[in-house]
């Protein structure tokens, strides 16, 4: 299937004490022997490692080690080898160059793990875990995907697969005999399978709020009037973060964002592109932006202060952008001019907003930096609130998500299908469809698209 023998740096390009090239495919040995002066490759036992020279006719390039793997036991399953240069960049192009003419080409992003998934020995959750993996920066993030590419999220899907077979046959039997009047399946059975099933994937869908959380961040609009404070507040958290300051064009929305990494997780504090500049207000730009920016977010961080605003006037302006999944920071700023006026401002205010869940409000000094540990800890709550302990998979990639909410639609279709009587054809294509969806998540079911879509996102060499 996989003829071509291939070949890339797997290292990072740049300077490095040593570098790492990686060959893979049927000529893997062959190539790589003809450009080695050393031991002859061809008969190398798998899994050893040799010392020689990459050479170019007369010319020596570099002095290395070759390790060689022979399939089926490799990560591709094909024969590899892996040489190891002294880590020069110009090194790299050098042995890349001798390396394709001599039989092998160079590889495509993501080539060298679709090979290990197309030849069976991941599946697709699993080579999507490797990209993952290399994306982490920190804890959450790598346990995740590390428990993904061990399997956890194949063996998840298997055991409702297995489920929702075992609910075919059951009520595949019972059709057979339907005209006989029996009952193989009891009703209570099969009504507690496909609640299990539902509430299974229910909970895999919910997961991916946290998830996705760890693995992209969690929006976060910050809003207040002109002088509320909004960036000393922004600049106060950034410097205690030591924060990576990015202006990153959003690439879905038409939005700009500062990303500030705090314990771990990532707060991205949306600013709608083109209105960044100090006009940026709720009252210069009227609610409408304030609208879209919290529109996009998960958390609003409001500011105000005592001096310039009325509980009436904050609670209005909450109670207009409010929803259920909303989390809402109050922030009362500059705590340090505060007077007894601030006390009855904040419980005049707590009561307006007495009927909205998920409304804390913190006083804060942005400048002083008082209070600035406890609105780090509201964020961080927030995240953790998102995590379930049912559940040890998380969902942290769209695409599973996806497929898992078609697969749980499909199954409450069975569900109100089993509950109306049975419609053989409509069962059936329902099941069918749950099936097919949970197969995409493994790559059973998939297609080019998706497979080209996946794999062009990993580094060259991966
Ligand atoms: N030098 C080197 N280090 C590396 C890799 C590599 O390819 N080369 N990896 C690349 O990502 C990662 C390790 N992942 C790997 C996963 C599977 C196999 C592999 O050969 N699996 C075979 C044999 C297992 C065995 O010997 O028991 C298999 O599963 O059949 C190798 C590496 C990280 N470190
Ligand atoms: N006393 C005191 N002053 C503060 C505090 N936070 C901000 N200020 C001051 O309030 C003024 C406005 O602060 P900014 O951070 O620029 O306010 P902003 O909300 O970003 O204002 P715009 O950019 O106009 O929307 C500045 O003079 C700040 O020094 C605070 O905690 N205490």
């Amino acid at each position: 299937m996989n003829k071509d023998t291939i070949c890339a740096l797997a290292t990072a390009n740049g300077v490095g004490a040593l570098g790492i090239i990686r060959v893979s495919g049927p000529d893997a040995i062959a190539v790589t022997n003809r450009c080695f002066k050393g031991k002859n490759l061809e008969t190398a036992v798998s899994h050893t490692v040799h010392y020689g020279f990459i050479t170019d006719g007369d010319e020596t390039i570099d002095e290395v080690m070759v390790s060689v793997f022979l399939a089926p036991k490799t990560f591709t399953t094909e024969d590899s080898t892996e040489i190891s240069f002294h880590g020069s960049p110009h090194i790299a192009g050098k042995i890349l160059e001798v390396l394709t003419r001599n039989g092998a080409r160079m590889a495509k992003g993501g080539e060298f793990t679709m090979r290990a998934f197309m030849n069976g020995r991941i599946d697709l959750s699993q080579a999507e875990a490797i990209a993952d993996i290399i994306a982490s920066e920190n804890e959450a993030s790598r346990k995740i995907a590390m428990n993904q590419l061990k399997g956890g999220i194949t063996d998840e899907i298997s055991v409702l697969r297995g489920d929702l077979l075992n609910f075919t046959s059951l009520v595949e039997l019972e059709l057979d005999f339907a005209e006989e009047d029996v009952e193989f399946a009891d009703r209570t059975a099969l009504n507690m399978l496909l609640n299990r099933i539902e509430e299974k994937l229910r909970s895999l869908v919910e997961s991916f709020r946290y998830g996705n959380a760890v693995k992209n961040g969690v929006e976060v609009a910050i809003i207040g009037k002109p002088n509320a404070g909004k960036s000393t507040l922004l600049n106060t958290l950034l410097k205690e973060e030591r924060a990576i300051v990015s202006d990153i064009a959003g690439t879905t929305r038409d939005t700009i964002e500062e990303v500030l990494h705090i314990r771990g997780t990532a707060f991205r504090f949306i600013d709608t592109a083109g209105i960044r500049d100090t006009t940026d207000t709720i009252e210069a730009i009227g609610v409408q932006k304030a609208h879209e920016k919290i529109a996009a977010a998960k958390i609003l961080l409001y500011l105000y202060d005592e001096f310039d605003s009325t509980p009436q006037e904050v609670a209005a302006f909450i109670k207009e952008v409010y929803r259920e999944d909303l989390k809402v920071v109050l922030l009362h700023n500059k705590s340090d001019l505060s007077s007894e006026k601030g006390q009855n401002f904040d419980n005049d205010l707590r009561s307006a907003l007495e009927a909205e869940n998920n409304v804390t409000l913190l006083s804060i000094s942005a400048r002083e930096k008082v209070g600035i540990e406890e609105l780090k800890n509201e964020l961080i709550d927030y995240v953790e609130g998102l995590k379930q302990s049912e559940n040890n998979v998380i969902i942290t990639n769209q695409r599973h998500h996806e497929a898992l909410l078609r697969s749980l639609d499909s199954v409450r279709r069975v569900k109100d299908a089993v509950s109306q009587s049975f419609h053989t054809e409509l069962l059936a294509y329902e099941l069918r469809y749950a099936l097919e969806y949970l197969g995409e998540i493994s790559g059973e079911f998939t297609n080019d698209e998706v497979l080209g879509n996946i794999f062009s996102k990993f580094c060259i060499g991966k």
